[in-house]
């Protein structure tokens, strides 16, 4: 099974995510688009622990850290969705996306095109700060207008016992792990909160 790693917006932890997702499930990974340094792919590296996690390359990769429609234009260059074609595995992969769901990869395409061309189903990275409420329920909106499939919602950041209960009750989808605010961010810790990720997966 592959996963797509989107979220309400960029900065929101996606990265973090697809990093314990990678170590719990010992999937590959994937970043289809990647816009500026640092690369993700990189990060979700020196994040990982287990030898059964292999990294695959970007489809794209762009020099400015921008939108990827812009990102594209700047190089001269276009993105089309049959560009993405998954890489061949026998792992499960996790695939991040860029930015939130509608950012534009050209003039009529979105990030999530990419998960639907590759019928890949979502896991949505909801950061918690003031204004998050707004923008999941937005992005709901969008997903279920649209019969995307999504797995659940992973939270991440202080958390918020009200935005937190309002947005399980709109959404009506499954938290699969609250991911607090992390002082320090290494392997060990990633490998902490895989296990953690992992004992409510199945349930
Ligand atoms: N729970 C957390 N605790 C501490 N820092 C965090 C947490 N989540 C994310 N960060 C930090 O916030 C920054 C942005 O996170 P991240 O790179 O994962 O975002 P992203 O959604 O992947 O962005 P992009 O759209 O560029 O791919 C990073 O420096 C990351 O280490
Ligand atoms: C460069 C950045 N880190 C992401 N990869 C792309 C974010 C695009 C956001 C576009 C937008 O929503 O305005
Ligand atoms: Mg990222």
């Amino acid at each position: 099974m592959n996963y797509f790693v989107t979220a309400i917006g960029t900065d929101s932890g996606k990265t973090l995510v697809s990093a314990v997702l990678v170590e719990a499930l010992k999937a590959d990974y994937w970043k289809p688009i990647q816009a500026g340094i640092p690369m993700d792919t990189t990060t979700v590296k020196e994040l990982v622990s287990n030898e059964i996690t292999r990294f695959h390359n970007e489809t794209h990769v762009f020099k400015i850290p921008a939108s990827p429609h812009a990102a594209a234009k700047f190089e001269h260059l276009a993105i089309q969705l049959d560009d993405f074609v998954l890489p061949e595995t026998t792992n499960d992969i996790v695939i991040e996306g860029a930015g939130g769901v509608l950012v534009p990869i050209n003039q009529d395409d979105y990030v999530i095109d990419i998960a639907k061309e590759l019928s890949t189903p979502v896991i949505l990275v909801v950061n918690l700060y003031l204004g998050c409420i707004n923008h999941t329920l937005l992005t709901v909106d969008y997903l279920k207008r649209n019969e995307v499939p999504v797995l659940g919602i992973v939270f991440n950041g202080e958390s918020n016992f009200e935005s937190e209960s309002i947005i399980e009750q709109k959404s009506g989808y499954k938290v699969l792990l609250r991911l607090p605010k992390l002082s320090l961010i290494n392997k060990e810790i990633v490998k902490y909160w895989a296990d953690e990720l992992m004992l409510s997966w199945y349930e």
